[in-house]
Protein backbone atom coordinates (compact mmCIF):
# COMPACT_ATOMS: atom_id res chain seq x y z
CA UNK A 1 0.00 0.00 0.00
CA UNK A 2 1.58 3.31 -1.09
CA UNK A 3 1.61 6.54 1.09
CA UNK A 4 -2.14 7.48 0.64
CA UNK A 5 -3.45 4.04 1.45
CA UNK A 6 -5.84 3.86 -0.94
CA UNK A 7 -7.32 0.51 -3.05
CA UNK A 8 -6.03 -0.57 -5.36
CA UNK A 9 -7.88 -1.34 -8.93
CA UNK A 10 -8.54 -4.41 -10.35
CA UNK A 11 -5.90 -3.87 -13.05
CA UNK A 12 -7.00 -3.99 -16.32
CA UNK A 13 -4.74 -5.40 -19.43
CA UNK A 14 -4.68 -1.75 -21.54
CA UNK A 15 -3.32 -0.46 -24.68
CA UNK A 16 -3.97 2.02 -26.66
CA UNK A 17 -7.01 0.42 -28.82
CA UNK A 18 -8.24 -0.60 -25.34
CA UNK A 19 -8.40 2.76 -24.23
CA UNK A 20 -10.03 4.27 -27.48
CA UNK A 21 -12.60 1.85 -28.70
CA UNK A 22 -13.88 2.79 -31.79
CA UNK A 23 -17.43 4.16 -31.68
CA UNK A 24 -17.40 4.61 -28.33
CA UNK A 25 -15.90 7.71 -25.97
CA UNK A 26 -12.28 6.13 -25.50
CA UNK A 27 -12.05 4.26 -22.06
CA UNK A 28 -9.14 5.63 -19.61
CA UNK A 29 -7.59 3.05 -17.56
CA UNK A 30 -4.25 2.85 -15.85
CA UNK A 31 -2.72 -0.52 -15.88
CA UNK A 32 -1.62 -1.73 -12.20
CA UNK A 33 1.83 -0.38 -12.24
CA UNK A 34 0.78 3.05 -13.27
CA UNK A 35 -1.98 3.11 -10.63
CA UNK A 36 0.59 1.96 -8.21
CA UNK A 37 2.47 5.27 -9.22
CA UNK A 38 -0.38 7.51 -9.24
CA UNK A 39 -1.46 6.65 -6.18
CA UNK A 40 1.94 6.93 -4.15
CA UNK A 41 1.78 10.82 -5.50
CA UNK A 42 -1.72 11.58 -6.01
CA UNK A 43 -3.94 13.08 -3.01
CA UNK A 44 -6.99 10.47 -1.90
CA UNK A 45 -10.56 12.32 -1.54
CA UNK A 46 -13.16 10.58 -0.20
CA UNK A 47 -16.65 11.67 -2.37
CA UNK A 48 -20.25 10.94 -1.51
CA UNK A 49 -22.63 9.33 -3.84
CA UNK A 50 -24.21 12.57 -6.06
CA UNK A 51 -21.43 14.30 -5.14
CA UNK A 52 -20.79 16.89 -8.04
CA UNK A 53 -17.17 17.04 -9.02
CA UNK A 54 -17.33 19.83 -11.88
CA UNK A 55 -19.59 20.90 -14.27
CA UNK A 56 -19.13 21.01 -18.42
CA UNK A 57 -17.22 24.40 -19.29
CA UNK A 58 -15.73 24.32 -15.19
CA UNK A 59 -12.13 25.60 -16.01
CA UNK A 60 -9.60 22.73 -14.05
CA UNK A 61 -6.37 21.57 -13.66
CA UNK A 62 -6.59 18.68 -11.68
CA UNK A 63 -6.96 14.97 -12.85
CA UNK A 64 -8.93 12.16 -11.12
CA UNK A 65 -8.11 8.67 -11.11
CA UNK A 66 -10.97 6.11 -9.59
CA UNK A 67 -9.77 4.40 -6.60
CA UNK A 68 -13.32 3.41 -5.51
CA UNK A 69 -17.07 4.10 -6.23
CA UNK A 70 -18.37 5.10 -10.09
CA UNK A 71 -18.40 8.71 -11.51
CA UNK A 72 -20.62 9.96 -14.43
CA UNK A 73 -19.32 11.81 -17.15
CA UNK A 74 -21.68 13.66 -19.32
CA UNK A 75 -20.75 15.30 -22.38
CA UNK A 76 -23.73 17.59 -22.95
CA UNK A 77 -26.01 17.73 -25.77
CA UNK A 78 -26.49 14.49 -27.49
CA UNK A 79 -23.44 12.91 -27.24
CA UNK A 80 -22.33 9.65 -25.19
CA UNK A 81 -22.23 10.16 -21.06
CA UNK A 82 -19.90 7.49 -19.76
CA UNK A 83 -19.41 5.65 -16.38
CA UNK A 84 -15.86 5.25 -14.76
CA UNK A 85 -15.19 2.79 -12.13
CA UNK A 86 -12.02 1.58 -10.38
CA UNK A 87 -8.75 1.76 -12.41
CA UNK A 88 -9.95 4.63 -14.74
CA UNK A 89 -9.02 8.50 -14.52
CA UNK A 90 -10.63 11.50 -16.44
CA UNK A 91 -9.80 15.10 -16.37
CA UNK A 92 -6.17 14.22 -17.34
CA UNK A 93 -6.23 17.12 -20.17
CA UNK A 94 -7.11 19.69 -17.74
CA UNK A 95 -4.07 18.29 -15.94
CA UNK A 96 -1.64 18.27 -19.05
CA UNK A 97 -2.88 21.59 -20.97
CA UNK A 98 -3.51 23.47 -17.52
CA UNK A 99 -6.81 25.48 -16.55
CA UNK A 100 -8.75 23.98 -19.12
CA UNK A 101 -12.42 24.14 -19.74
CA UNK A 102 -13.90 20.54 -18.92
CA UNK A 103 -15.48 18.84 -22.07
CA UNK A 104 -17.82 17.08 -19.43
CA UNK A 105 -19.61 17.34 -15.93
CA UNK A 106 -18.84 15.17 -13.52
CA UNK A 107 -21.04 13.47 -10.78
CA UNK A 108 -20.41 10.80 -8.73
CA UNK A 109 -23.00 7.95 -9.32
CA UNK A 110 -21.82 5.33 -6.24
CA UNK A 111 -19.14 6.93 -3.16
CA UNK A 112 -16.45 6.00 -3.44
CA UNK A 113 -12.44 7.57 -3.33
CA UNK A 114 -10.96 9.32 -5.85
CA UNK A 115 -7.06 10.39 -6.55
CA UNK A 116 -6.34 13.75 -7.23
CA UNK A 117 -3.67 14.45 -9.24
CA UNK A 118 -2.31 18.34 -9.32
CA UNK A 119 0.55 19.61 -11.32
CA UNK A 120 3.05 19.95 -8.91
CA UNK A 121 2.29 15.84 -8.03
CA UNK A 122 2.14 15.22 -11.57
CA UNK A 123 6.02 16.67 -12.27
CA UNK A 124 7.37 14.63 -9.56
CA UNK A 125 5.48 11.51 -10.93
CA UNK A 126 7.30 12.12 -14.08
CA UNK A 127 10.76 12.64 -12.08
CA UNK A 128 10.14 9.20 -10.77
CA UNK A 129 9.29 7.10 -14.07
CA UNK A 130 9.91 9.05 -17.26
CA UNK A 131 9.19 6.17 -19.33
CA UNK A 132 6.54 4.78 -17.42
CA UNK A 133 4.31 8.68 -18.22
CA UNK A 134 5.56 8.51 -21.79
CA UNK A 135 3.53 5.33 -22.59
CA UNK A 136 0.51 7.12 -20.25
CA UNK A 137 0.93 10.14 -22.51
CA UNK A 138 1.45 8.40 -25.80
CA UNK A 139 -1.87 6.25 -24.45
CA UNK A 140 -3.83 9.12 -23.58
CA UNK A 141 -2.40 11.27 -27.40
CA UNK A 142 -3.73 8.00 -28.78
CA UNK A 143 -7.51 8.24 -26.75
CA UNK A 144 -7.57 11.85 -27.33
CA UNK A 145 -7.54 11.30 -31.23
CA UNK A 146 -9.43 8.08 -31.57
CA UNK A 147 -12.27 9.85 -29.72
CA UNK A 148 -12.06 12.72 -31.85
CA UNK A 149 -12.26 10.42 -34.74
CA UNK A 150 -15.34 8.79 -33.26
CA UNK A 151 -16.63 12.53 -33.30
CA UNK A 152 -16.04 13.01 -35.79
CA UNK A 153 -17.87 10.04 -37.39
CA UNK A 154 -20.80 10.60 -35.07
CA UNK A 155 -21.25 14.29 -36.32
CA UNK A 156 -20.65 12.83 -40.11
CA UNK A 157 -23.57 10.49 -39.27
CA UNK A 158 -25.61 13.17 -37.64
CA UNK A 159 -25.43 15.55 -40.43
CA UNK A 160 -26.81 12.65 -43.10
CA UNK A 161 -29.44 12.07 -40.98
CA UNK A 162 -30.08 15.88 -41.09
CA UNK A 163 -29.54 16.08 -44.22
CA UNK A 164 -32.50 13.05 -44.76
CA UNK A 165 -34.44 14.47 -42.49
CA UNK A 166 -34.23 17.68 -45.04
CA UNK A 167 -35.52 15.87 -47.94
CA UNK A 168 -38.17 14.42 -46.03
CA UNK A 169 -39.39 17.94 -44.99
CA UNK A 170 -38.95 18.89 -48.26
CA UNK A 171 -40.73 16.02 -49.62
CA UNK A 172 -43.32 16.23 -47.44
CA UNK A 173 -43.58 20.10 -48.05
CA UNK A 174 -43.74 19.36 -51.59
CA UNK A 175 -46.56 16.37 -50.93
CA UNK A 176 -48.54 19.25 -49.05
CA UNK A 177 -48.65 22.04 -51.87
CA UNK A 178 -49.95 19.33 -54.38
CA UNK A 179 -52.52 18.75 -51.61
CA UNK A 180 -53.32 22.03 -51.19
CA UNK A 181 -53.70 22.40 -54.93
CA UNK A 182 -55.39 19.45 -55.11
CA UNK A 183 -58.08 20.40 -52.74
CA UNK A 184 -58.37 23.92 -54.31
CA UNK A 185 -59.18 22.17 -57.88
CA UNK A 186 -61.58 21.28 -59.41
CA UNK A 187 -61.03 17.64 -61.08
CA UNK A 188 -63.43 18.35 -63.91
CA UNK A 189 -62.14 20.86 -65.16
CA UNK A 190 -58.84 22.10 -63.66
CA UNK A 191 -60.28 25.28 -62.54
CA UNK A 192 -60.41 27.01 -59.52
CA UNK A 193 -62.82 25.28 -56.92
CA UNK A 194 -64.95 27.10 -54.24
CA UNK A 195 -62.72 26.66 -52.11
CA UNK A 196 -60.01 27.82 -54.01
CA UNK A 197 -61.78 31.19 -55.34
CA UNK A 198 -62.33 31.39 -51.12
CA UNK A 199 -58.36 30.70 -50.28
CA UNK A 200 -57.18 33.15 -53.57
CA UNK A 201 -59.61 36.18 -51.86
CA UNK A 202 -58.25 35.01 -48.38
CA UNK A 203 -54.81 35.50 -49.82
CA UNK A 204 -55.04 38.85 -52.02
CA UNK A 205 -57.03 40.49 -48.79
CA UNK A 206 -53.48 39.83 -47.04
CA UNK A 207 -51.65 41.26 -49.49
CA UNK A 208 -53.86 43.71 -50.79
CA UNK A 209 -56.13 43.71 -53.51
CA UNK A 210 -56.04 45.26 -56.95
CA UNK A 211 -58.36 48.73 -56.57
CA UNK A 212 -60.90 47.27 -59.11
CA UNK A 213 -62.44 44.12 -60.25
CA UNK A 214 -65.03 42.87 -62.23
CA UNK A 215 -67.21 39.29 -61.83
CA UNK A 216 -68.56 37.80 -64.66
CA UNK A 217 -70.91 34.57 -63.95
CA UNK A 218 -71.14 32.25 -66.26
CA UNK A 219 -74.08 29.67 -66.29
CA UNK A 220 -74.97 26.83 -69.11
CA UNK A 221 -77.91 27.43 -70.33
CA UNK A 222 -80.94 23.97 -70.62
CA UNK A 223 -77.64 22.08 -69.19
CA UNK A 224 -79.79 19.39 -67.67
CA UNK A 225 -81.01 18.44 -71.27
CA UNK A 226 -77.98 17.25 -72.39
CA UNK A 227 -77.06 15.37 -70.02
CA UNK A 228 -80.71 13.95 -70.04
CA UNK A 229 -80.36 13.58 -73.84
CA UNK A 230 -76.47 12.60 -74.35
CA UNK A 231 -75.56 11.09 -70.91
CA UNK A 232 -73.52 12.84 -68.37
CA UNK A 233 -70.03 12.03 -69.87
CA UNK A 234 -71.11 14.10 -72.61
CA UNK A 235 -72.19 16.67 -70.40
CA UNK A 236 -68.78 16.60 -68.84
CA UNK A 237 -67.21 17.36 -72.08
CA UNK A 238 -69.33 20.44 -72.76
CA UNK A 239 -68.81 22.02 -69.02
CA UNK A 240 -64.47 21.20 -69.94
CA UNK A 241 -65.27 23.33 -73.20
CA UNK A 242 -66.95 26.14 -71.19
CA UNK A 243 -63.93 25.79 -68.76
CA UNK A 244 -61.45 26.08 -71.98
CA UNK A 245 -63.44 29.06 -72.93
CA UNK A 246 -62.99 31.10 -69.64
CA UNK A 247 -59.57 29.99 -69.43
CA UNK A 248 -58.74 31.18 -72.74
CA UNK A 249 -60.13 34.42 -72.21
CA UNK A 250 -58.72 35.36 -68.41
CA UNK A 251 -55.36 37.23 -68.44
CA UNK A 252 -52.42 35.94 -65.50
CA UNK A 253 -54.23 37.82 -62.86
CA UNK A 254 -57.34 36.93 -63.76
CA UNK A 255 -59.12 34.19 -61.79
CA UNK A 256 -61.40 31.53 -64.10
CA UNK A 257 -63.50 29.21 -61.36
CA UNK A 258 -66.45 26.41 -61.29
CA UNK A 259 -68.86 27.07 -58.58
CA UNK A 260 -70.33 24.25 -58.97
CA UNK A 261 -72.58 22.12 -61.28
CA UNK A 262 -72.85 24.20 -64.36
CA UNK A 263 -71.85 28.19 -62.44
CA UNK A 264 -68.78 29.15 -62.94
CA UNK A 265 -67.22 33.00 -62.83
CA UNK A 266 -64.47 35.09 -63.98
CA UNK A 267 -63.07 37.34 -61.61
CA UNK A 268 -61.04 40.49 -63.38
CA UNK A 269 -58.94 43.02 -62.71
CA UNK A 270 -61.22 46.09 -64.34
CA UNK A 271 -62.53 49.31 -63.94
CA UNK A 272 -64.28 49.82 -66.81
CA UNK A 273 -67.50 48.46 -67.40
CA UNK A 274 -66.42 47.86 -71.27
CA UNK A 275 -63.46 46.17 -70.49
CA UNK A 276 -65.80 43.55 -68.08
CA UNK A 277 -68.18 43.23 -70.91
CA UNK A 278 -65.78 42.79 -73.69
CA UNK A 279 -65.08 39.24 -71.43
CA UNK A 280 -68.90 38.74 -71.21
CA UNK A 281 -69.02 39.46 -74.96
CA UNK A 282 -66.18 36.81 -75.79
CA UNK A 283 -67.81 34.40 -73.66
CA UNK A 284 -71.02 34.33 -74.81
CA UNK A 285 -70.34 35.25 -78.95
CA UNK A 286 -67.45 31.96 -78.51
CA UNK A 287 -70.30 29.40 -77.36
CA UNK A 288 -72.72 30.37 -80.27
CA UNK A 289 -70.02 30.55 -82.73
CA UNK A 290 -69.16 26.77 -81.31
CA UNK A 291 -72.27 25.74 -81.80
CA UNK A 292 -72.61 27.12 -85.28
CA UNK A 293 -71.20 24.01 -86.07
CA UNK A 294 -73.66 21.34 -84.66
CA UNK A 295 -71.86 18.07 -83.19
CA UNK A 296 -73.93 15.35 -81.73
CA UNK A 297 -73.58 14.89 -78.85
CA UNK A 298 -72.44 18.40 -78.47
CA UNK A 299 -68.91 20.08 -77.24
CA UNK A 300 -70.99 23.10 -75.96
CA UNK A 301 -74.09 24.86 -74.77
CA UNK A 302 -75.11 28.56 -75.01
CA UNK A 303 -74.49 29.87 -71.73
CA UNK A 304 -75.63 33.88 -70.03
CA UNK A 305 -73.55 35.74 -68.30
CA UNK A 306 -74.31 38.66 -65.06
CA UNK A 307 -71.75 40.86 -65.20
CA UNK A 308 -70.60 43.47 -62.99
CA UNK A 309 -68.13 45.76 -61.39
CA UNK A 310 -67.13 44.89 -57.42
CA UNK A 311 -66.47 46.84 -55.12
CA UNK A 312 -62.74 44.86 -53.68
CA UNK A 313 -63.91 46.28 -50.12
CA UNK A 314 -66.74 44.19 -49.79
CA UNK A 315 -67.37 40.32 -49.27
CA UNK A 316 -68.20 37.67 -51.38
CA UNK A 317 -72.12 37.36 -51.15
CA UNK A 318 -72.12 41.28 -51.73
CA UNK A 319 -70.12 40.00 -55.36
CA UNK A 320 -72.01 37.31 -55.81
CA UNK A 321 -75.84 38.89 -55.45
CA UNK A 322 -74.38 42.00 -57.47
CA UNK A 323 -73.53 39.43 -60.71
CA UNK A 324 -76.68 37.00 -59.53
CA UNK A 325 -79.00 39.67 -59.98
CA UNK A 326 -77.87 39.91 -64.07
CA UNK A 327 -77.50 36.42 -64.53
CA UNK A 328 -80.97 36.06 -63.26
CA UNK A 329 -82.26 38.68 -65.41
CA UNK A 330 -80.06 37.06 -68.50
CA UNK A 331 -81.88 33.79 -67.78
CA UNK A 332 -85.48 35.32 -67.46
CA UNK A 333 -84.94 36.69 -70.77
CA UNK A 334 -84.41 33.61 -72.57
CA UNK A 335 -80.49 32.93 -71.97
CA UNK A 336 -77.31 32.92 -74.49
CA UNK A 337 -76.91 36.80 -73.42
CA UNK A 338 -75.02 39.25 -71.02
CA UNK A 339 -76.72 40.91 -68.82
CA UNK A 340 -75.02 43.85 -67.16
CA UNK A 341 -75.26 44.70 -63.13
CA UNK A 342 -77.68 47.47 -62.77
CA UNK A 343 -79.45 46.30 -66.91
CA UNK A 344 -77.58 49.70 -68.29
CA UNK A 345 -79.47 49.82 -71.22
CA UNK A 346 -76.22 50.50 -72.85
CA UNK A 347 -75.24 46.98 -72.10
CA UNK A 348 -78.55 45.14 -72.01
N1 LIG B 1 -72.43 16.04 -66.54
C1 LIG B 1 -72.45 16.69 -65.40
N2 LIG B 1 -73.59 17.21 -64.92
C2 LIG B 1 -73.58 17.91 -63.79
C3 LIG B 1 -72.42 18.08 -63.03
N3 LIG B 1 -72.72 18.79 -61.93
C4 LIG B 1 -74.03 19.09 -62.00
N4 LIG B 1 -74.55 18.55 -63.13
C5 LIG B 1 -75.92 18.62 -63.61
O1 LIG B 1 -76.14 19.92 -64.08
C6 LIG B 1 -77.55 20.08 -64.14
C7 LIG B 1 -77.93 21.51 -63.77
O2 LIG B 1 -79.27 21.62 -63.89
P1 LIG B 1 -80.01 22.99 -63.72
O3 LIG B 1 -79.52 23.68 -62.48
O4 LIG B 1 -81.49 22.72 -63.82
O5 LIG B 1 -79.50 23.84 -64.91
P2 LIG B 1 -80.01 23.97 -66.39
O6 LIG B 1 -80.55 22.69 -66.90
O7 LIG B 1 -78.86 24.53 -67.15
O8 LIG B 1 -81.17 25.01 -66.23
P3 LIG B 1 -81.11 26.56 -66.56
O9 LIG B 1 -79.89 27.09 -65.93
O10 LIG B 1 -82.34 27.12 -65.95
O11 LIG B 1 -81.06 26.69 -68.04
C8 LIG B 1 -78.19 19.04 -63.20
O12 LIG B 1 -78.88 18.11 -63.99
C9 LIG B 1 -76.99 18.39 -62.56
O13 LIG B 1 -77.17 17.01 -62.33
C10 LIG B 1 -71.23 17.48 -63.53
O14 LIG B 1 -70.17 17.58 -62.95
N5 LIG B 1 -71.29 16.82 -64.72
Amino acid sequence: MNRHSVVPPSARATNALDAAHPGEMGTASLTADEYALFAEFATPRRVTAGERLFHRGDHGATMFVVAQGTVDLDFGDDLTAKSLGPGEFFGELALLIGDHARSAGAVMAEAGVLLVLQQAEFESLVERNPRMLAQFLRRTIMRVVLNEQSLIRRLRLRNEELQSALDHLHATTHQLNQTEELIRTDDLTGLYNRRGLTLHLQESRAIGMPASLGLLLVDCDRFKQVNDEHGHLAGDRVLQSVANILRSVAGPDDIPCRLGGDEFCLLITADQPEKVMRYADFIVSTTQGLLQVPQSPPHVCPVSVGACLIDPASDWNAWYAQADAALYRAKRLGGNRVEWQDGDPAHG
